[in-house]
């Protein structure tokens, strides 16, 4: 099955505040799409809505195969040490440690996950994206805490994730390099 992910005219509402309204965009296999934006506006909001976490207050969203979130909760389990953390989610995941060894946390393996540094968490949550195998990938602030090596393996990641025919949809203010990325910026839709 091929992944698709489409919003057609949505609004999010949070409280009492109308956030965005009239929002519509269509992501194919292969494309990324940058959701940027002022603080405030609405783009982990999106997210969530995509993610099926928050209702929409209106529109419509289409989404076809599985999806994996990165935002900023803690990507694996505080009690134990990174490398427990890693391994018991390969299990479920079925996978490999490559996105692991990638990311630099085979470095990390014996240390308590909730003594790593911020990109060292991020790191991790990226890792354990990744090793989902979810076709759609939505990225809260996934450049938040990284150093600029981290940053470009970040770009890297998505980069292979959409060449191998994945989608991404990424919420930052900060500028994400990605070759065909298309961009949105979220107060162009404010209500
Ligand atoms: N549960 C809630 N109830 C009411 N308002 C909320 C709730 N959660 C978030 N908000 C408000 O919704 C607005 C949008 O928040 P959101 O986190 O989606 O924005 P953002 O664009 O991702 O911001 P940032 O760039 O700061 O991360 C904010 O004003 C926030 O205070």
């Amino acid at each position: 099955m091929q992944p698709r992910l489409a919003v057609q005219n949505l609004a999010c509402r949070r409280g009492d505040r109308l956030l965005f309204a009239g929002l519509s965009f269509a992501l194919a296999p292969g494309e990324a799409m940058q959701i940027a934006g002022p603080n405030g506006t609405g783009k982990s909001s999106l997210l969530r809505i995509v993610a099926g976490l928050l209702p929409a207050f209106d529109g419509m969203i289409e989404r076809e195969g599985a999806v994996a979130l990165v935002d900023e909760r803690p990507a694996l389990d505080e009690h134990r040490t990174t490398g427990e953390g890693l391994a018991f989610w390969r299990r479920i995941d079925a996978e490999s440690d490559r996105h692991d060894t990638r990311l630099g946390l085979d470095r990390l393996a014996d240390i308590p996950f909730a003594y790593l540094s911020t990109g060292q968490r991020k790191r991790a949550a990226l890792a354990r994206m990744a090793g989902q195998g979810a076709p759609i990938w939505l990225l809260d602030e996934p450049l938040n805490g990284l150093d600029t090596a981290a940053v470009r393996l970040a770009e890297a990641l998505v980069a292979d994730h959409c060449a191998a025919g994945g989608i991404a949809l990424v919420a930052s203010h900060q500028p994400f390099t990605l070759a065909g990325m298309a961009r949105i910026d979220l107060a162009g839709f404010a209500a």
